[in-house]
């Protein structure tokens, strides 16, 4: 069975698609389960290498041409300029983004204004020019992927506080753009891309055996979230989040931080 070929061939036909980090892990998942369900797609980031070694590939699987572009979210100027070249899309992937674990109390400003600055206000740049540029054309749909904020992501308070905003910019939007522009989110769990496991130590996440469904999950089902929410499978669907985390948010918050990694906690509490 192909995991990326779970809606018809022609779900999407005539349709042209923008996914930021498609070059890699969960967006690299995502442009592919468009591509498969027929929208052109282009993929956009900083390494065009990496973009065009992808594009290669999912053209092998899909048949359908893919091209590349490339963009820095958190700088105006080229998102500017990528809204220019390729404005004309139906469909856009906010999936660029990341940060790094730390407990929040060693934060340097920098630091928390770097992931803010990445995953809030890179978002916002994209939402706001592809956005404007759909609501004249008359028409689009968004989908940000997050993670699973709501119940606190310990280890990546900065993270968490960015995504939490996208939410809630996504549901105000919603309601703003609403007549014309549907835009929803995706909260992945646990994802062991590349990415991931070059930034988390041995342990971390592993509290997924005890989620409803207890195992890790596969980037497919990521883009099949996301590939739902943008086609006109989801018309009526807007403002929302689904979480794609095997139930792990009825358990619990993940954390970013290995077992034991807050040794604090086990000290008395102060509290009276
Ligand atoms: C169970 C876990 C749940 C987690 C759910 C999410 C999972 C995932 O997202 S998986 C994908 C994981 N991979 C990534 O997210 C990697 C992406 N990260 C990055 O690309 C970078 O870390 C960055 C973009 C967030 C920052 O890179 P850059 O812009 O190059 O930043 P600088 O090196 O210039 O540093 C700016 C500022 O931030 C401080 N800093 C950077 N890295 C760290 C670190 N590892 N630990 C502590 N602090 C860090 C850096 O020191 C700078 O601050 P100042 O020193 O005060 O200037
Ligand atoms: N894997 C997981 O378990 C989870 C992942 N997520 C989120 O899902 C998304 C994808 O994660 P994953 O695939 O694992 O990680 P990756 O690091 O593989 O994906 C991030 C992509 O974004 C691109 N990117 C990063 N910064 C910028 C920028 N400033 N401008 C444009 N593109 C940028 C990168 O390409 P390039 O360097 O070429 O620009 C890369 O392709 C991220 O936002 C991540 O935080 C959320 C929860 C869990």
């Amino acid at each position: 069975m192909n995991e990326f070929a779970m809606y018809a061939s022609d779900l999407l036909d005539g349709r042209k698609a923008l996914v930021t980090g498609g070059g890699t892990g969960i967006g690299k998942a995502i442009a592919t389960g468009l591509s498969m369900a027929g929208a052109d797609v282009v993929i956009a980031a900083r390494r065009a290498e990496v973009l065009d070694e992808t594009a290669a590939e999912i053209t092998a699987m899909s048949g359908r041409p893919v091209t590349t572009d490339l963009v820095d979210i958190r700088d105006l100027d080229t998102v500017t300029a990528l809204a220019q070249r390729q404005g004309d899309i139906d469909i856009l992937i906010n999936n660029a983004g990341g940060q790094f674990p730390q407990k929040a109390r060693d934060f340097s400003p920098n630091g928390w204004r770097t992931v803010i600055d990445l995953n809030l206000n890179g978002t916002w740049n994209m939402v706001q020019a592809f956005g404007n540029i759909m609501l004249d054309a008359g028409g689009g749909s968004i989908c940000n992927i997050v993670a699973t904020v709501g119940r606190g992501i310990p280890g990546i308070a900065h993270s968490a506080s960015a995504r939490a905003g996208v939410v809630e910019l996504s549901k105000t939007l919603a309601y703003e753009w609403g007549p014309k522009v549907r835009i929803n989110c995706v909260a992945p769990g646990q994802f062991r891309t590349d990415a991931y496991d070059n930034t988390y130590e041995e342990g971390v996440g592993d509290g997924f055996v005890e989620q409803p469904l207890p195992h890790v999950g596969h980037v497919s089902d990521i883009a099949n979230a996301a590939v739902f929410l943008v086609s006109p499978t989801a018309r009526f669907i807007t403002g929302e989040t689904l979480y794609v985390d095997g139930g792990l948010t009825v358990q619990g918050p993940m954390s970013a931080l290995p077992p034991g990694g807050f040794p604090e906690r086990n000290e008395p509490s102060p509290h009276r």
